[in-house]
C-alpha cells in the first residue's frame, strides 16, 4: 500500500495528501483545514459540502475548520475568529509506511494584530495511523500579557442519515442551548439524536464520545478543550447557507472540541495545547 505526503491542488487551493498504512487524509493550507480522512479499511468520515467555496473569499464548509481566537460570535472578532481564512505554512512532515504527520503553523502578522493585538504562534499537528486521526492544536503566547482565547476544532463528521445517527456519552453534562435562547440545560438522554436544529455547547466534557452511524462507529476523544459543541443547522438554516446543498444537513453532524463557554488563558511566554482524536471502531 502506497505511503507518502504529497503536495496537491485541491479545487485550486494548495493542499497535502497524507497516505500511510491504508489510511489517508487531505489537508488544505488555506485555513489549516483537514478536508478528508479515510481510516484503514474504512470509508470517508469527514463531511465536505459539495458546494463549498474554494476561492478564499469564505471559510471552506466542511472538514475541520480551526476556530481561533474566538468561538462563534462570543466577542468582537469575525465569527469563529480569523485563522480559517488565511494560508498556514507547512512546518514539518514525517512519514513511514504506517504513519504520516504534518505540522502546520501560523503566526501573528500586521493583519492579525490589526484585528487582535497579540503576538502568538499556533500549530496544528495532524497525524493518521491505522484507524485514527489525531489533531493537536497548540497556542504559544509570545507576548508579555496573558492571552485569552476561545475556539474550536470544528469537526464536520459525515453521516449516512443525520436523523438516525446516535451520539453517546453526553448524559449528565450541562449545556447551553444556543438554538433555544441560550437556555442552560442538562442532558438527560443516553444518546443525542438530531431531528431539528441543534446548536449546543456541552460544558466540561471529560469523557470520550461514540457516534453510531448505521453500521459504523466512531470514537471521539478530546484532551485540553473543556467543551464539546454539537451542531446541525437542520432544514431551514441549511437552506440559508450559500455553500451547503439543501439536503446537506442530512449528511453531517459537527462534534467540535471547543473552548467556548470557558475561555483558555495562557500566561506570557507559555503554551497551551488541546487535542481531538477520532478513532474508527
Ligand atoms: O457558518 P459558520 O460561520 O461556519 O458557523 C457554523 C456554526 O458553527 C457552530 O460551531 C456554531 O455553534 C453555530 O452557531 C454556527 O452557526
Amino acid at each position: 500500500m502506497a505511503h507518502g505526503i504529497e503536495s496537491i491542488d485541491f479545487n485550486g487551493l494548495p493542499a497535502l495528501r497524507l497516505q500511510a498504512g491504508g489510511a489517508s487524509a487531505i489537508v488544505s493550507l488555506f485555513g489549516g483545514q483537514v478536508l478528508s480522512w479515510t481510516p484503514r479499511g474504512g470509508k470517508e468520515w469527514l463531511y465536505l459540502s459539495e458546494t463549498a467555496k474554494f476561492d478564499r473569499s469564505t471559510p471552506i464548509r466542511g472538514g475541520v475548520p480551526v476556530c481561533f481566537p474566538q468561538f462563534a460570535d462570543l466577542g468582537k472578532l469575525p465569527k469563529h475568529g480569523f485563522v480559517r481564512t488565511v494560508d498556514w505554512m507547512l512546518a514539518d512532515r514525517r512519514v513511514d509506511k504506517d504513519f504520516a504527520l504534518i505540522q502546520l503553523r501560523l503566526e501573528d502578522s500586521a493583519e492579525t494584530r490589526a484585528l487582535w493585538n497579540h503576538p502568538f504562534g499556533i500549530e496544528l499537528t495532524i497525524s493518521i495511523e491505522d484507524n485514527r486521526l489525531d489533531l493537536e492544536f497548540e497556542v504559544d503566547n509570545r507576548g508579555t500579557d496573558v492571552l485569552s482565547f476561545t475556539g474550536a476544532l470544528h469537526t464536520y463528521l459525515r453521516v449516512r442519515e443525520a436523523e438516525e445517527a446516535r451520539l453517546e456519552g453526553l448524559y449528565g453534562f450541562t449545556y447551553r442551548d444556543s438554538a433555544n435562547g441560550n437556555a442552560i440545560k442538562r442532558e438527560t438522554g443516553d444518546a443525542l439524536m438530531v431531528d431539528a436544529e441543534v446548536d449546543r455547547v456541552y460544558r466540561q466534557v471529560n469523557r470520550p464520545l461514540l457516534l453510531r452511524d448505521g453500521s459504523r462507529t466512531l470514537g471521539i476523544n478530546t484532551e485540553g478543550f473543556p467543551d464539546v459543541v454539537v451542531w446541525n443547522p437542520w432544514e431551514t438554516r441549511c437552506a440559508a447557507l450559500a455553500d451547503m446543498p439543501d439536503n446537506g444537513f442530512r449528511r453531517m453532524l459537527c462534534v467540535e472540541a471547543a473552548a467556548a463557554d470557558t475561555p483558555i488563558t495562557v500566561a506570557a511566554g507559555e503554551q497551551w495545547w488541546g487535542r481531538q482524536t477520532l478513532i474508527a471502531l
